[in-house]
């Protein structure tokens, strides 16, 4: 199987984490996209969504689910997400769609984190993947100096703007071997929006699109 093949597994299956009538927690990226196709099958029986990004929204939207906004919602059983890497403990490295701050914060009212990615994403350490950082523009050089002391070589992604206003440091180099406290340091530096490290907030179940199938990791 293709790697799409393998994302879009993962994404089907993730439907069965759906509660009837609820409104369900929608992540961002390419994996993400097949989950929006299949909830888009169900859509009679499920209220509507909460989505982390402006891409995510349009893509719910021309489906026929219902958007709706954070605010107004209370709780969200569960929230379904890619990631660009992730550990064995569940933690993860997000934010190459530049969309890591909503979809912490949308992450954060859920009671249940759905991971889905292909087999591909999985790693020992993250880190190999440039560690995205959501900044304050005026605080970019700044945020980069100190980014630098923590040991990481960070890099603006030119050309992208966030949802949000907010401009992106991908930083490289880093082998992160504590990640909660590693999320704690870059959240503390001024400036910073929020770091795509999701440790202190990991996913709750994990469905890895392998060649042999779907697995659940919890
Ligand atoms: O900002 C983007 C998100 O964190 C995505 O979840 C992540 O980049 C994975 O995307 P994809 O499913 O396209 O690999």
């Amino acid at each position: 199987m293709t790697q799409d093949e393998l994302k879009k597994a993962v994404g089907w299956a993730a439907l069965k984490y759906v509660e009837p009538d609820s409104i369900v927690g929608v992540g961002t990226g390419s994996t993400v996209n097949h989950f929006i196709d299949a909830l888009a099958t169900i859509k009679a029986n499920i209220e509507g969504a909460v989505s982390s990004s402006e891409a995510s929204a349009a893509r719910l939207k021309a489906a026929g689910i219902p958007v709706f906004d954070l605010n107004a919602v209370d709780s969200l059983s569960v929230y379904v997400d890619g990631a660009d890497e992730i550990n064995h403990h569940n933690e993860m490295i997000k934010g190459g769609g530049a969309a890591l701050t909503r979809e912490k914060i949308v992450a954060a009212v859920a009671k249940k984190f759905v991971c889905i990615v292909d087999e591909s994403k999985q790693v020992d350490i993250l880190g190999a993947f440039p560690l995205p950082v959501e900044v304050i523009p005026m605080a970019r050089s700044y945020v980069a100096r100190e980014l630098v002391k923590l040991g990481g070589d960070p890099v603006y992604r030119e050309g992208v703007i966030t949802d949000n206003g907010n401009v992106i440091l991908d930083v490289y180099n880093l082998k992160i071997l504590d990640p909660k406290t590693l999320e704690k340091q870059i959240n503390n530096i001024v400036g910073v929006v929020t770091v795509g490290l999701f440790a202190a907030r990991g996913a709750d179940t994990v469905l890895v699109g392998t060649q042999n199938g779907v697995v659940t990791k919890s």
